[in-house]
């Protein structure tokens, strides 16, 4: 089985799973004049383990993004939308991410544990996204997922700000999928939340806004090792 991304988030000294996204919720652009091929080179220059790649029309993206930043980077990738079929796992497998995004809130509970396993099937890992204890006890086949809490409601369509209490109040059912991979994903724009999160016990972020938004990514990232407890080894640039 394929599991680079998991391998990578694993591994990572500092596991922010950075996104790129052409818009926020409401329509603003969020990549500006930087465009997809700086906005890669910035992330990847900031030691990024893996990236997400939003390709949900609702923020701008499109199947051109992923193939786009799958030709500007070995990093594995993360494809963000709405899956609800097997095809469209499938084709994100030939657009060259390793990694796909369920979402609990939007999927029948036979649809979750079906696309799962044909993600599990295709090589695909899947990161399961949850934003409370009913959509966490439908995650199945955990210790082979991601398992995320939405700091956000997607039902919203992420238009309110995102709350990471919610994470710290799911983190112990998220371990009982037996994941090994806990992550707290959206609405994380400051370096200092970031880093009491892992503290808590978070084996990894996804950020998309606050990373696209920072001034710098390198100054961003500095900030977020620098509130850490537990200090990262090996960071790049040490
Ligand atoms: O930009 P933020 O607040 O850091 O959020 C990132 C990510 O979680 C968000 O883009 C997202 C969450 N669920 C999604 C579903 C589809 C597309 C995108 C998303």
């Amino acid at each position: 089985m394929n599991n680079r991304f998991t391998d990578a988030l694993a591994k990572a000294d500092r596991p922010l799973i950075m996104e790129i996204k052409r818009q926020d919720a409401d329509g603003r652009d969020l990549l500006g004049a930087r465009g997809v091929a700086e906005t890669v080179e910035r992330f990847e220059a900031a030691g990024a383990p893996c990236l997400s790649v939003v390709t949900g029309h609702w923020f701008g993206g499109s199947e051109n993004l992923l193939k786009d930043v799958a030709a500007r980077t070995a990093l594995p990738l993360l494809r963000k939308d709405f899956i609800t079929n097997g095809r469209q796992l499938e084709r994100t497998r030939e657009l060259g991410a390793s990694a796909v995004l369920l979402t609990a809130r939007v999927l029948p509970a036979t649809a979750l544990a079906r696309l799962t396993d044909r993600a599990l099937e295709l090589g695909l890992t899947p990161f399961v996204e949850v934003a409370d204890e009913a959509e966490v006890a439908l995650v199945r086949r955990g210790s082979a997922c991601v398992v995320a809490v939405n700091n956000k409601d997607i039902a919203a369509r992420e238009r309110l700000p995102g709350d990471p209490a919610r994470s710290r109040t799911l983190l112990p059912s998220v371990r009982s999928t037996g994941t090994r991979l806990p992550v707290s994903a959206s609405g994380i724009a400051d370096p200092v939340t970031a880093a009491r999160l892992i503290d808590e016990g978070f084996a990894g972020l996804l950020i998309g806004t606050g990373l696209l938004r920072a001034p710098s990514v390198t100054a961003w990232c500095a900030a977020f090792d620098a509130a850490r407890k537990v200090p990262a080894r090996g960071r790049p640039g040490d």
